[in-house]
């Protein structure tokens, strides 16, 4: 099994790494130019620093999310005149849009699936294309895999799909080509996006999403916009301050949530508003790549990147030098404590929002909450050294994660 499912994604990756090649050599009929300025980038980058109070309030109290967004459910300015930076602002017109695209769709056929009428043959390919996803989620995503099992198969399936869609665009900078992948590369790949939204497929992975997009009203946009933060990650090694994390993360991780909700499905019951609970999936996004940028702050610097504030690491009376040289002291252990609050706080934004999605999807995402959030304990276990310790939950740990999840998922 695990043979043939590395096989199976090794299969895609090889493909991709044809088409980074392709790319690379410009034989879609593209330059193969390394230049790294893109049509209507500019805008994107013109990150708004918050102010000091603002910045100061987020250090004591660990994070905005809760406190700016309670759940994300009104932007409208607080007593205090205060207003979502513009970049979070921005973020968060996504949200709103994702949740209204969904009222309109449940509003027009009564369904969050669309049932399609199939050629016979098609669905033949279509089921080896989801088993295939399914191969790939099961070898890398295995705790999560198995969390899937418990959704109704038409669910289960598109989630792989989405989760093979997301690997394999993670691949294209993070995989073994990524030293010859370059914003060229990237926009080939956000076109051939459009085209499996437009149901033209390259390979069978590509077909299964777009079968998914289709059935179930997922939107382009958090697609696009985690290709855009594989963009940023190509030019960007520094982040000025929490905004400018905070985007990052939406592009890499919450866009997963908000990728996940049309599939995952919101409970008949639930009396929560549908922004809310596309707000909980993007705070779970930015929770677990908070989680998994303390985890790996070591590993990162190895490799010259540093995504942590830097106007909170100089507050903290760190540099860049105290990062790379890797020196647990006291300055790292009380700036480690408040960038662990903060992401904890963002588990607790998201732990609203489990309880309102469909009972079959609960327990995979409580899972993978749980389990992801114990890596926050690992690191002060780790006594915050996580320089040149790896933050890990030991399986025995994993072992009694899971059925607390189970049991959270039953109850609302
Ligand atoms: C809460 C509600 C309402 C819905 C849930 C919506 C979902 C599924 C949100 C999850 C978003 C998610 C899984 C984001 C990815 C975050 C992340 C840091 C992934 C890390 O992936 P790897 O790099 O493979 O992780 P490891 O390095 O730990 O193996």
């Amino acid at each position: 099994m695990a043979v043939s499912s590395t096989l199976a994604f090794s299969d895609s990756i090889i493909q991709g790494r044809q088409f980074c090649e392709n790319l690379r050599l410009g034989s879609y009929g593209l330059s193969s130019s390394n230049n790294l300025k893109l049509k209507g980038r500019e805008p994107r980058w013109n990150f708004c620093s918050m102010n000091s109070e603002l910045m100061l309030a987020r250090l004591r109290f660990g994070t905005e999310s809760s406190r700016k967004f309670p759940i994300l459910s009104s932007l409208t300015p607080n007593i205090t005149g205060e207003v979502a930076s513009p970049l979070e602002q921005r973020v968060y017109d996504v949200v709103l849009k994702r949740a209204n695209l969904v009222k309109e769709h449940q509003k027009s056929d009564g369904l969050e699936m669309k049932l399609d009428i199939v050629l016979p043959g098609t669905q033949q390919m279509l089921n080896e294309a989801y088993n295939r996803c399914g191969e790939v989620c099961a070898e890398y995503a295995k705790t999560f895999y198995l969390g899937t099992k418990l959704m109704t198969p038409e669910r289960r399936k598109a989630i792989w799909a989405i989760y093979v869609w997301c690997r394999r665009t993670d691949e294209l900078v993070d995989g073994h080509n990524a030293s010859h992948i370059t914003s060229t590369a990237l926009d080939k790949w956000e076109s051939r996006l459009e085209d499996i939204f437009s149901n033209r497929s390259y390979d069978m992975l590509d077909a299964a999403l777009s079968d998914t997009v289709l059935k179930f009203h997922v939107d382009i946009q958090p697609f696009k916009d985690m290709i855009e933060g594989m963009r940023m990650d190509l030019v960007k090694s520094r982040y000025k301050n929490f905004d400018e994390l905070y985007l990052y993360c939406y592009y890499v991780a919450g866009t997963v949530g908000l990728m996940s909700v049309p599939v995952m499905g919101i409970a008949p019951n639930s009396h929560a508003t549908t922004e809310s609970v596309y707000g909980a999936s993007l705070a779970l996004g930015i929770a677990n790549q908070l989680t998994n940028i303390l985890r790996d702050v070591g590993e990162d610097a190895r490799r010259g990147r540093i995504y942590l504030p830097q106007d909170e690491l100089a507050q903290a009376g760190l540099s860049d030098e105290d990062v790379f040289e890797g020196r647990v002291t006291d300055r790292w252990r009380n700036f480690m404590k408040n960038q662990i609050e903060r992401a904890r706080k963002y588990f607790e934004d998201a732990e609203k929002g489990v309880t309102e999605l469909n009972q079959a999807s609960r327990w995979p995402v409580w899972a993978s909450l749980v389990l992801y959030r114990q890596i926050l304990d690992e690191i002060e276990a780790n006594d915050y050294n996580n320089f040149t310790k790896r933050a890990y939950v030991p399986k025995c740990k994993k072992l009694i994660a899971l059925p607390v999840a189970y049991t959270r998922a039953l109850i609302r």
